[in-house]
Order: structure tokens, then C-alpha cells, then sequence
């Protein structure tokens, strides 16, 4: 087994810690938020506040940044520096033999990922979506829960797909740009842009 540490102890870090522990590669040797106020150790795991992280370096292997937040994740990730990452896929996940799952992404229970498809580093892949072949996905994006992303999808840096929202063949996903829940994109989306519905259009803020 690998020891890694967790960065990060909300809702998103949980499902990512159940999914390193049905994985079975990785030790969850400690837990870093800021929410907790002092170095504790519980049982064989630690936790301690994030802004100690250098501290720890010499004690794992890998490290994992479980925030669901794709900017805070990228921002660690920046804070961080030069660590090495484990790269979580669940055991009900299907990858194909010729996608590359960057390290430092999560990859979660059924999902599918196909042939030649590219997803980057820090990137949460959520339960039940679908990346199809040839997906090309930069770093630090978050395709949500049942979201559908067709053929020869770009999607660019720090991206949020929301729930079950599709993304159709070919289209270019700007950097930080946002997709609603229940979306069908159907062209090209700007960067730092918000778009909602069927077909997805730019909300005007
Ligand atoms: C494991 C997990 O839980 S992963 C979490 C996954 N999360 C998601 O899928 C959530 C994705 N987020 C959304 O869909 C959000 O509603 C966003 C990002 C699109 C918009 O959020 P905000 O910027 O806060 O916009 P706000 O809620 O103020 O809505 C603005 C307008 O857009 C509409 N709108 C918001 N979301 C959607 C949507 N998904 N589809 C259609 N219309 C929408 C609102 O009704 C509102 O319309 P109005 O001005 O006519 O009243």
C-alpha cells in the first residue's frame, strides 16, 4: 500500500476517501483542513490544519486534494508544489486501456470513460458520468454527477459540467466556464461564462 494525504474534509472528501478505500492501493495516513485547529491523532490517521502541509511532506508518498471547489482545488494544488499525486478510480469504473487519467484526478463509481480520451490533472470525473472517446479535459474541471460528454469534446482549465448536463460531439468548453444542471450544450461555450438550458445559452448576469 501507498500512504497518501488528504487535503480537504467536506462532503467532496468523503466520497473520495470511500473510493480510495474500495480502490485498495492507497493508506489514508492523514486528513489536512483547515477546520481542524490542531495536530490530533486518531486511531492511525491524523488530522491537522492545511496550513501546517510542509510539515508533513516527508511522511507520505502521495497526496490527494479531495475539495470539490475546482478554483481552491487548483490553488492547492499551486500552494502544494512539486508532490506527487495518486490517481483514484474506482473499481465499478470502466476505463478504457487508452485513455490517460492524469494524477491527482478522481475517477468515480460508474462512470465510463472510452478510448482515447484524456482527462487532467485534479479533475473529479463524478459518479455516473459518461466521458466518450477522444475527450480531450484540462486540469482542475469537475464533470458532476450523470453528465454526458459526447465524442471529441474539448473541455478547458477549472471547467464545471453540472449534473446530467450533455455536452454534443466536438463542441469547446472555454476555461471556468460553467454548465447547468441539466444542460444540452450545443456550440462553443466563452471563457468565465455560465450557460443553462435546452440549448444551453449564456446567462447575463
Ligand atoms: C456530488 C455533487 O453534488 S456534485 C454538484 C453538482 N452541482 C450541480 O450540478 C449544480 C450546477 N449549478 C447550477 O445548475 C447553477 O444553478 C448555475 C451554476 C447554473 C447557476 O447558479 P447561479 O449563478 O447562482 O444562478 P442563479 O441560481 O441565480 O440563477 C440565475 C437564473 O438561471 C436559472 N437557472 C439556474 N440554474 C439553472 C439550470 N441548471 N437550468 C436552467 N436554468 C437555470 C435560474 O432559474 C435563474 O433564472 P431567472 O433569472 O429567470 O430567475
Amino acid at each position: 500500500m501507498k500512504n497518501v494525504i488528504i487535503v480537504g474534509a467536506g462532503g467532496h472528501s468523503k466520497v473520495a476517501q470511500e473510493c480510495i478505500q474500495q480502490q485498495g492501493e492507497y493508506k489514508i495516513v492523514g486528513i489536512l483542513d483547515n477546520k481542524f485547529t490542531a495536530y490530533e491523532k486518531i486511531g492511525e490517521q491524523f488530522y491537522a490544519p492545511f496550513t501546517d502541509f510542509e510539515q508533513f511532506k516527508n511522511e507520505t508518498d502521495y497526496w490527494f486534494i479531495a475539495i470539490g471547489d475546482n478554483k481552491v482545488r487548483a490553488k492547492v494544488a499551486e500552494q502544494l508544489g512539486d508532490v506527487a499525486y495518486a490517481t483514484i478510480i474506482h473499481p465499478t469504473a470502466i476505463v478504457s486501456q487508452t485513455a490517460t487519467i492524469e494524477p491527482g484526478s478522481i475517477i468515480m463509481p460508474v462512470t465510463v470513460i472510452q478510448p482515447d480520451a484524456i482527462v487532467g490533472r485534479h479533475t473529479i470525473i463524478n459518479t455516473g458520468a459518461i466521458i466518450e472517446h477522444d475527450v480531450i479535459i484540462s486540469e482542475s474541471a469537475h464533470i458532476s454527477p450523470r453528465a454526458t460528454i459526447t465524442g471529441g469534446v474539448k473541455i478547458g482549465t477549472c471547467v464545471h459540467v453540472g449534473a446530467a448536463a450533455v455536452v454534443n460531439p466536438q463542441v469547446q468548453l472555454g476555461d471556468y466556464s460553467i454548465i447547468g444542471a441539466g444542460a444540452v450544450v450545443t456550440a462553443n461555450t466563452e471563457p468565465h461564462q455560465t450557460y443553462v438550458g435546452i440549448p444551453a445559452r449564456k446567462l447575463e448576469k
